[in-house]
C-alpha cells in the first residue's frame, strides 16, 4: 500500500503583473510521500521557483491548492499573525536569506528545536544538529559570518530539519556551494529528510544530482510538468521531447555541455500543443 501523500498541490496557477499577466506556473498539481525525495526540473525562467515559493505560501497563487498532511496551506498573508507553517519548510539558494547574521548559530538552531517541541516532536540540541550535519558541534556559539558558504548552508538545512517539517522545499540548496561539496551536501538533505519522514521537493540544475537523489522528477517546461515519473524510468526513456533534449544538455565529462533548446525546427509551443498534459508514468 501506498503511503496517504504528506503534500498535495493542485491546480497551481502563479501570474505576475497586469495587461497581460505572465503565467508562470500553469496549472501544476502533484504529490510527494513522506520520505519521498521529488526533483523538479527545467530550464531557467520555467517557473520552478514561482511554483517552489507558491508551495509553501510566500507567493501568492492565482488558482491551486495546497495541502499538507490533508491540512490546507493558506498563503502566508492569509495566515494569522505569528502563525508559522513549521510543517513546511523552504531551504534557499543562498544560506545568507535563512540565517540571522546578528543571531549565534545555536540559538538559530534551537529555534527550529523549539517549534519541534511545541508540536509534540522529538527535538535534538543544536549541537546535535551540527554534528549531524557534519560540522563541529563545539561551534554553536559562532555566528554565520564565521562559516564558510558551504557550512552556512549546512547550518540552514539543519535549521529547517531541526524543526522536524513533514516537508521541505528546497529552492536551488546547493548551486551556491562549491562543486566539491554539492553533492555531498545534497546526498545529506536525502539522507537526513528521509530519516525524518518528511517530503522533499528539490530543485536543482544538476541533473546527474538529481539522478543521485531524487526517487521522482518532475519535467517543467513555460510553466506546466510536462513529463513526471520515477527518476530512472524518465533517464532510461524520456517520453517528451523537451525532456530529451533537456537530458541531453547534461554536461559532458570534458566539461562541454549543450543548452536544452527545443530542435530548431519545431514550434516551441507545438512541443506542448501535440503532448497536452504531463506524461505520467504508472509508478
Ligand atoms: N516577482 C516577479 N515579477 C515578475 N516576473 C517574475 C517574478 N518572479 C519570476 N518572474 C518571471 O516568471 C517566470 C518564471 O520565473 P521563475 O523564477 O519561477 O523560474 P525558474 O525556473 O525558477 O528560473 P531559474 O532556474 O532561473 O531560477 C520568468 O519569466 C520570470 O522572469
Amino acid at each position: 500500500m501506498t503511503a496517504a501523500p504528506v503534500l498535495e498541490a493542485d491546480g497551481i496557477v502563479v501570474e505576475y503583473g497586469r495587461r497581460p499577466p505572465l503565467r508562470a506556473v500553469d496549472g501544476v498539481g502533484f504529490t510527494v510521500a513522506p520520505g519521498e525525495v521529488v526533483a523538479l526540473v527545467g530550464e531557467s525562467g520555467c517557473g520552478k521557483s514561482s511554483l517552489a515559493r507558491a508551495v509553501v505560501g510566500i507567493e501568492k497563487r492565482r488558482s491551486g491548492s495546497v495541502r499538507l498532511n490533508g491540512d490546507e496551506v493558506k498563503p502566508l498573508g492569509l495566515r494569522r499573525r505569528g502563525t508559522s507553517q513549521t510543517g513546511l519548510q523552504m531551504v534557499f539558494q543562498d544560506p545568507n536569506s535563512s540565517l540571522n547574521p546578528r543571531r549565534r548559530v545555536g540559538d538559530q538552531l534551537q529555534d527550529g528545536v523549539r517549534a519541534a517541541l511545541a508540536r509534540g516532536d522529538a527535538g535534538s540540541d543544536p549541537a546535535d544538529w551540527l554534528h549531524r550535519v557534519g560540522l563541529d558541534p563545539a561551534m554553536v556559539d559562532r555566528y554565520p559570518h564565521q562559516f564558510s558558504g558551504g557550512q552556512k548552508q549546512r547550518i540552514a538545512i539543519a535549521r529547517a530539519l531541526a524543526a522536524r517539517p513533514r516537508m521541505l522545499v528546497a529552492d536551488e540548496p546547493i548551486s551556491a556551494l562549491d562543486a566539491s561539496t554539492q553533492t555531498s551536501v545534497a546526498a545529506l538533505m536525502r539522507s537526513l529528510s528521509v530519516e525524518a519522514g518528511a517530503g522533499m521537493l528539490f530543485i536543482s540544475h544538476d541533473l546527474s544530482v538529481v539522478r543521485r537523489i531524487a526517487d521522482r522528477v518532475l519535467v517543467m517546461y513555460r510553466g506546466r510538468v510536462v513529463e513526471s515519473g520515477a527518476t530512472e524510468a524518465v533517464w532510461q526513456d524520456p517520453l517528451h521531447p523537451y525532456t530529451r533534449a533537456l537530458l541531453a544538455a547534461i554536461p559532458l565529462p570534458d566539461g562541454e555541455g549543450r543548452v536544452p533548446v527545443a530542435p530548431a525546427d519545431a514550434d516551441r509551443e507545438g512541443w506542448l500543443v501535440e503532448v497536452p498534459g504531463a506524461l505520467e508514468r504508472t509508478l
